[in-house]
């Protein structure tokens, strides 16, 4: 089973890029994933120039959209790494430079732990660079585990090392 029977789930994505052309490759990203049969793209934040966390690296650009979908949590997540594998994405070192990386954030209210898929994203709450861009466009989801909202969440972690990207605003 790959889909919900007649029900959509509101779910939220992080997208990040510090290699080659990053802003258009994640403006291209959230146009391919809208383009998804079963899913559809309801906002989208500003971009960011954020410092990299993990090995010295260039400055990432960040987003996070809200997507709602049929897709089951699974079957929406290889959607998800086809459109990443789609912009030449190559798996290295842990937390390493990349062309494309997309995390499910959140799918509704559910908790999954299984091999392969996490949800809530377990490093969500405490990472400035996914924080302020999510706060952005769902300040009043509450997080399914820390009975916070993302609002809070932003505000308890700051925006140091998180600069919105000058002249971009989103179409939709
Ligand atoms: N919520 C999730 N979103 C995306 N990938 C997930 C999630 N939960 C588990 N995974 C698994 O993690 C793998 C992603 O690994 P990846 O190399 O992108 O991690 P990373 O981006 O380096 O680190 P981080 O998870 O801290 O962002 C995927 O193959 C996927 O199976
Ligand atoms: N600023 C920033 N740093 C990162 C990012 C990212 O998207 N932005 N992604 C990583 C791997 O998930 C590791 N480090």
């Amino acid at each position: 089973m790959t889909a919900l029977s007649n029900q959509t789930i509101d779910c939220a994505i992080a997208l990040g890029s510090n290699l080659g052309d990053s802003r258009a490759t994640l403006l291209q990203a959230i146009e391919l994933i809208d383009q998804t049969e079963e899913v559809e793209v309801k906002a989208r934040s500003r971009l960011y120039q954020t410092a990299a966390v993990g090995p010295p690296q260039p400055d990432y650009l960040n987003a996070c959209a809200l997507l709602r979908t049929t897709l089951l949590p699974h079957a929406l997540l290889s959607q998800l790494l086809a459109v990443e594998t789609s912009f030449g994405r190559v798996r290295r070192e842990r937390w390493g430079p990349r062309t494309l990386d997309i995390d499910l954030l959140l799918y509704g209210d559910w908790v999954i732990e299984l091999p392969g898929l996490s949800v809530p994203h377990p490093r969500l709450h405490e990472r400035p660079f996914v924080l302020v861009p999510l706060s952005e466009i769902a300040p009043m989801w509450q997080h399914p585990l820390l009975d916070k909202s993302l609002f809070q969440l932003a505000e308890a972690v700051g925006n140091e090392g998180v600069a919105r990207l000058e002249a971009d605003e989103p179409e939709r």
